[in-house]
């Protein structure tokens, strides 16, 4: 059972990624992380050098031994194609994962889409035997696709099934990030029990980093120092902006 408790329309969780290329570097980044208590980590295996059983057990272990018990861990190995450090062949890629969803202390994972139809649907099972909270993502460094497109992405993911579906794409206009959260405030409306996180990166969709209670994204990725995407703020900028009470949470996007 997953820890962290995943809303629609209420302030997004908050989740700091954690890009240590050794045990060691996670021991110092979690010791240093711990204090700040985040909603989530996202551990992204994609920056560690060994992928032992036994170095990232380690890893997992000091991680729930440094941060807070409330604290969820949200594991994701992000390959090279989808923006990431990663270049495991797809069978390894699904090895990892399958092996990930099992241990004890993961509470979330990644799913990439681009896996394939067969590894979504195969570690989406895993996932849900395993309760564990998938996120089946996508990411596109290049653009915000447009509306077509990304009507077709959320139809393809939420068919799916997933636990939550994830898109992150780059804001190259500024129409960007209030058309992505139009789209997905409709598909998070439909009350049918799916739940999203939107992202746009870069300067442009900054705001999508803040207001994901407006539109329905339910988690936001805020870094402590260098971050995993363009326009990511600090945990404290957004904790500011979410605790301010004044924020306006009606407005439409
Ligand atoms: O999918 C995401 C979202 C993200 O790309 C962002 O834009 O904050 C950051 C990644 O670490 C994470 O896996």
């Amino acid at each position: 059972m997953s820890k962290i408790q995943l809303k629609a329309f209420a302030p997004p969780k908050i989740c700091v990624p954690v890009m240590s290329e050794s045990p060691e570097k996670v021991v110092e980044f979690c010791s240093m992380l711990a204090p700040l208590a985040p909603d989530c980590v996202e551990w992204r295996l994609d920056y560690t050098a060994d992928l032992s059983e036994e170095a990232l057990r380690y890893s997992l272990d000091e991680m729930n031994r440094l941060l807070p018990d409330e604290t969820a861990i949200l594991a994701t190995y992000r390959t090279k194609y989808e923006g990431g450090e990663g270049d495991l062949l797809p069978v390894d890629y699904r090895i990892l994962v399958e092996w990930l969803i099992v241990q004890d202390g993961i509470d979330l994972i990644d799913i990439e889409l681009a896996q394939g139809d067969e590894s979504v649907a195969q570690l989406i099972r895993r996932a849900k035997e395993n309760q564990v909270t998938s996120v089946l993502s996508y990411h596109n460094f290049s653009e915000t696709p447009d509306n077509v497109h990304l009507n077709e992405l959320l139809y393809t993911m939420t068919l799916k099934k997933p636990d939550v579906v994830k898109i992150a794409t780059m804001g190259i206009n500024k129409s960007d990030y209030p058309r992505l959260a139009k789209l997905v405030k409709k598909w998070s409306s439909r009350n049918d029990g799916s739940l999203f996180i939107a992202l746009v990166m870069g300067e442009l969709g900054q705001m999508s980093r803040l207001e994901g209670e407006k539109f329905g994204s339910v988690m936001t990725f805020a870094r402590v120092d260098k971050g995993s995407a363009p326009g990511q703020y600090t945990i404290e900028e957004v904790r500011n902006y979410l605790e301010n009470a004044s924020r306006d949470i009606n407005k439409e996007v």
